[in-house]
């Protein structure tokens, strides 16, 4: 994998993230073992992997948090210690608190100052969903207020990357689901993401591709269809004959009236060629394993 990394030059095309070796020891404990990968501008790439994997470590040395024992960093084509990469990014970190007595507004008025930016985006508590508590004290603000809040900020600067640690893990399913939304805008106007989150679900509907860590290192990586292999066709059937199973091509998996073949490239053609041949269909799904079981598989695989 780290030979086909390159940094390349400065450009607007250079990898969002770009991180090549990265490792780290807290005394006797390996945290990050070896970590290469890279974020692509517009994309969204989630980080998974269970608990002390090492993923907050990663994202804390991309940022200059943390100081690796080894390995470089780059975001947006330059080292990530130049105050112009640091700049263009937005970061939401896992454990965070803002000032109570200020409000929200002031919150962002601050962290747009911080960030140096002369043109704020003034209508993200309306993205987060908190445009009616711009005046309220933080300190009276419940736990997923606050997390929306600290999106807010990851994003009021424009950013070109953000970095969010598990954005949601504080909020609703609608705060989730805005949060989908808001990061689908974000890759839609070329932002790049890097999401941490444990909620495998939610990653599997917005991210493009998918770094899985365990034990510090990188256990699989790659986009969805790539981790998810080959996708398949589940159908429901009866009076399945001999010409109707023949029709069927390579069946992949049967429970009962449960069939799972590999998916056709024209599915309603063979839907109604299996009617044709006497078969009733009842059901007709997508098949393909969720990122939760190929998660699993992988990282049981690693024990
Ligand atoms: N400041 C620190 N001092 C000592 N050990 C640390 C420190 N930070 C992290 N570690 C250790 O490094 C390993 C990786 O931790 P990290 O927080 O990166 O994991 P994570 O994948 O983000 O976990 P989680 O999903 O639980 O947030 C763990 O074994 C942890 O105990």
């Amino acid at each position: 994998m780290t030979a086909a990394l390159t940094a390349g030059p400065v450009t607007a095309t250079s990898p969002a993230v770009w991180a090549d070796g990265l490792r780290k020891r807290y005394r006797r404990r390996v945290a990050v073992d070896g970590v290469s990968f890279t974020v692509g501008r517009g994309e969204v790439l989630g980080l998974l992997g269970p608990n002390g994997a090492g993923k907050t470590t990663v994202i804390k040395m991309l940022l200059g948090l943390v100081h690796p024992d080894a390995g470089e960093t780059m975001l947006l084509g330059r080292p990530s210690r130049d105050p112009r990469s640091r700049a263009a990014v937005g970061y939401l970190p896992e454990l965070f608190r803002y000032q109570p007595w200020l409000t929200a507004a002031e919150v962002l008025t601050l962290h747009a100052r911080l960030a140096g930016t002369r043109d704020p985006d003034r209508d993200v508590l309306g993205a987060v969903g908190l445009a009616d508590r711009a005046g309220d004290r933080v300190g009276g603000f419940s736990k997923g207020m606050q997390q929306r809040l600290g999106l807010a900020v990851a994003l009021v600067a424009r950013p070109e990357l953000v970095v969010l640690d598990e954005p949601t893990s504080a909020l609703d399913p609608i705060g989730r689901a805005d949060v989908r939304d808001l990061l689908l805008a974000l890759r839609e106007r070329g932002v790049a993401v890097l999401l941490n989150s444990h909620l495998i679900g939610e990653v599997e509907r917005v991210c493009d591709r998918v770094v899985i860590l365990d034990k510090g290192r990188v256990a699989a990586s790659g986009t969805l269809p790539e981790l998810l292999g080959a996708r398949e066709l589940r159908l429901r059937l009866d009076a399945v004959g001999d010409a109707a199973a023949a029709r069927l091509g390579h069946v992949t998996a049967r429970d009962g009236d449960w069939w799972t073949i590999a998916l056709p490239d024209d599915v309603p053609a063979l839907i109604s060629d299996l009617v044709g041949l006497g078969v009733r269909v009842h059901a007709v799904e997508p098949g393909r394993i969720s990122l939760e079981d190929r998660l699993l598989t992988i990282l049981r695989g690693n024990r």
